[in-house]
């Protein structure tokens, strides 16, 4: 086990933000949460990470764990000058062969000296991801990591996250809203509204009717018929 959170309230004066929620994270889990916007995942990773105390339940995690959390959003000082290099390295003692590594890995080296500000999206989030992959940790916590990209540059981005788990062999815990694409690397997937909807394995969950009167029934079909096993090879340029 490396994370274990039991019963997590939070209320906030807007309402009951997360009810008795419980999860566990173990070694080499690959989970992705997924919810409706204000379901309560932001809120469920903080108390996870431990930057947020809920107001009852218990978050215990696995002695020396470390975490690499990727927050949503990443508030840089236009004014304050601050290379890739820089905020790769910050607060934190990194062996140098290492950085190397993961930056060859995330597919950054061209970008180090250029200033955090002038970064496009997709650029920041593999330095995001760089920089959480810098710590060596035994669980890389993202919140939704591929929000402000498109299409193209989601599919890129939870491409390089699939390698970085197949490589480094570490949990990965997840917040998206693109389920339909990571279906095939996630191993499981808990719905949340507030309260843990269902949780399971991908295939299962969008057959469940709770996740079905969440995301509508042409959601889940769309999710469903995505990840399929191939008991045949392809010819004459068949791509499905
Ligand atoms: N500090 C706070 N005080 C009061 N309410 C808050 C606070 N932070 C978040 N909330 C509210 O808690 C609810 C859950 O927020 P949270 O950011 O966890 O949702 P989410 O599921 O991550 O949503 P999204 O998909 O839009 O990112 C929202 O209604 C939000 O407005």
């Amino acid at each position: 086990m490396l994370i274990e959170g039991q019963n997590i309230t939070v209320k906030k004066e807007t309402g009951l933000i997360l009810d008795n929620v419980s999860l566990q994270i173990d070694e080499k889990d690959f989970l992705t949460i997924v919810g409706p916007n204000g379901a309560g995942k932001t809120m469920l990773l903080k108390c996870l990470v431990g930057v947020l105390t809920p107001g009852s339940g218990r978050v215990t995690h696995k002695p020396g764990l470390t975490i690499g959390y990727m927050p949503q959003n990443l508030l840089i000082d236009p004014v304050l000058p601050l290379s890739v290099r820089r905020f790769l390295s910050l607060n934190l003692a990194i062996e140098a062969d290492f950085l190397t590594e993961i930056i060859d890995e995330t597919n950054i080296p061209h970008l180090l000296d250029r200033q955090m500000h002038n970064l496009s999206s997709g650029e920041i989030q593999r330095v995001m991801l760089a920089r959480a992959l810098a710590r060596d940790p035994d669980l890389l916590i993202l919140d939704e990591p591929a929000q402000n990209l498109d299409i193209s540059g989601q599919l890129e981005f939870y491409k390089l996250l699939e390698k970085i788990y197949h490589n480094r062999q570490k949990a990965i815990l997840m917040v998206s809203h693109d389920l339909h694409l990571v279906m095939a690397s996630t191993k499981k997937v808990v719905c949340l509204y507030h309260h843990v909807c269902c949780s399971g394995a991908p295939q299962a969950i969008t057959r469940d009717p709770e996740f079905i009167s969440i995301f509508g029934d042409d959601l889940s079909k769309m999710m469903a018929v995505y990840p399929h096993e191939h008991d045949h090879d392809h010819f004459n340029g068949d791509s499905h």
